[in-house]
């Protein structure tokens, strides 16, 4: 049997338009769901392996993106947003009836990706963001509960869907952070 990883790229990871011009992120709920705008494409889209970001019921991994800040706009119903986990480094602002989170935001302005805001695109009602290029925290669904003789057959699966395994971030992302931190001690 496939191993079954996130709804959005179980079939095979379908590539972005290259010309997304933003759109609206729509909660899980019936009635009243929460909307945010979101200007132009996301970038650095993944999945990630992490206990923290939020994933859609049975996936093993969430798929996040990040926008600037200033292009992410509550449209509608933004009472029902709360903040996950206020001491967390990434605030997630999720829905407080149907659990979706909807933006993540870095208040710490020393922080490497301030100014960026982590969304998932699976909750655009428009097609043609940008596709997953990497995964990220691989070895942390262990945390989740996924088993240990199991990461073997995720490994594979995320190589054969064209998704590289890292357990941090991307080599470049990891690289961006180092960049950002000495720098920070330089000045
Ligand atoms: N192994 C940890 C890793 C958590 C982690 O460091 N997640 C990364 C990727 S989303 C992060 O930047 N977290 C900051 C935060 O969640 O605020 C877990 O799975 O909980
Ligand atoms: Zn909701
Ligand atoms: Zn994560």
């Amino acid at each position: 049997m496939t191993v079954a990883l996130h709804p959005s790229i179980d079939n095979g990871v379908k590539q972005g338009s290259g010309s997304f011009a933003g759109g609206t992120l729509v909660c899980k709920c019936k009635d009243h769901p929460v909307k945010v705008g979101i200007k132009g494409d996301v970038a650095h889209n993944h999945a990630c392996g992490c206990t923290k970001c939020w994933k859609p019921q049975g996936a093993i991994f969430s798929v996040v993106a990040v926008v600037p800040r200033q292009n992410v706009t509550v449209l509608e119903n933004g009472d029902k947003l709360q903040i996950v986990d206020p001491s967390a480094v990434i605030q997630r602002h999720a829905c407080k009836a149907c659990g979706t989170h909807m933006y993540g935001r870095i208040e710490n302005k020393n922080h490497p990706f301030y100014g960026l805001d982590f969304i998932h695109p699976e909750l655009f009602q428009e097609q043609g963001s940008q596709a997953p290029q990497f995964a990220a925290f691989v070895s942390s669904v262990i945390e989740s509960g996924v088993k240990p003789e199991q990461m073997a057959g995720i490994r594979s699966r995320l190589k054969e869907i064209g998704l590289e395994p890292y357990d941090c971030l991307s080599p470049a992302l990891m690289d961006a952070i180092a960049t950002h931190v000495a720098k920070a001690k330089a000045a």
